[in-house]
């Protein structure tokens, strides 16, 4: 089975360390690359498709050294995050020159039908700067693909797509993994790579903190306390009545009355939160995560 790996892979700019010691085998299919902003998910990317040496460690394909092995550069396919700086070629001539580049026997005949694997054979004739973003990202992706590679990376490919674009993009995606390539792609947002991934290695400040399918990173991110603020038509009864509760392991009364609430057990507190209220009386009017942001729980991965 194709296999990329990374063994001990570290990547450093000066004295920012971007990619920390990080081994990982990615396989057909889809997999996602979850990271907040600044993680490394771009160097690793770069480093993946032989843009950038790494520092220490080694990226493989199937046994053969990325960087500098210009064999294998034909095999990979690379969706960058920035823009294309050529606005003002057609689609057509923005992917027919990367056929060219590749050196493709039939320039032309790859151009036609990759376009039409991404659906823009349509629009190919404009220039770039016409096409909405999703659009872009299609022929970015179809510039990828003209040579027809075996692995394909993309950094960050839903960022500032519409939801309908979106979705014929992870479409393409799915079929892509189907097919039995390896597809790597990057984002910060864990519903989004859920929906198309199998597979998710999480990466925070540089570093390896999980693996898994989406449920267990799901888990990982729900099985942790986490704290809320909480008002209601009577706080010190409902404080009362949540320490009785074994998902709640702590209950504090603010000094303006609100209260703060850490949940061991989120499953269980949501489920139960309404009928205990209910039962009580009392009339839930906000329920605000103190911690929820992103950020907070990946700290929580990391330091687990
Ligand atoms: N060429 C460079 N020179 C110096 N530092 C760099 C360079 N490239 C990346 N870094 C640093 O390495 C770290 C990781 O950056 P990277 O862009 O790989 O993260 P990321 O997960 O892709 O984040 P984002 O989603 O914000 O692009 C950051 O601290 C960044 O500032």
């Amino acid at each position: 089975m194709s296999a990329l790996v990374l063994e001990k892979t570290s990547r450093w700019f000066g004295n920012v360390v971007a990619v920390n010691d990080v081994s990982m085998t990615i396989g057909p299919g889809v997999t996602g690359l979850l990271g907040p902003n600044g993680a490394g998910k771009t160097t690793l990317l770069a480093m993946m498709s032989g843009f950038l040496p790494p520092s220490s460690g080694t990226v493989r394909l199937d046994g053969e050294p990325v960087w500098r092995n210009t064999g294998i550069y034909q095999r990979i396919g690379l969706v960058p995050e920035r823009e294309i700086s050529f606005g003002y070629l057609t689609g057509r001539q923005f992917v027919q020159a990367n056929a060219e580049l590749q050196k493709l026997p039939d320039p032309r005949g790859a151009t036609d039908k990759v376009l039409e694997t991404v659906e823009m054979t349509e629009p190919a004739g404009r220039r770039i700067s016409t096409y909405s973003k999703g659009m872009r990202q299609r022929i970015k992706l179809a510039a990828a693909l003209v040579h027809d590679p075996q692995v394909l990376l993309l950094d960050e490919p839903f960022n500032g797509v519409d939801p309908r674009q979106r979705a014929h993009l992870m479409r393409l995606l799915r079929r892509m993994g189907e097919d039995g390539r390896i597809v790597l792609f990057s984002s910060h947002i864990l519903e989004e790579v859920e929906q198309v991934a199998r597979h998710i290695e999480v990466l925070v400040a540089g570093r390896h903190a999980a693996s898994g399918d989406y449920t267990a990173i799901r888990r990982l991110m729900t099985d942790r306390p986490v704290h809320y603020r909480l008002e209601s038509s009577d706080n010190r009864r409902l404080a009362g009545l949540l320490m009785t509760r074994e998902s709640v392991t702590g209950v504090q009364v603010t000094p303006v009355g609100a209260l703060e609430v850490q949940v061991s057990d989120l499953g269980a507190f949501a489920a139960g939160l309404p009928a205990w209220t209910r039962a009580e009386g009392i009339t839930i009017r906000e329920l605000i995560p103190t911690d929820e942001s992103l950020e907070s729980v990946f700290a929580y991965l990391v330091a687990s």
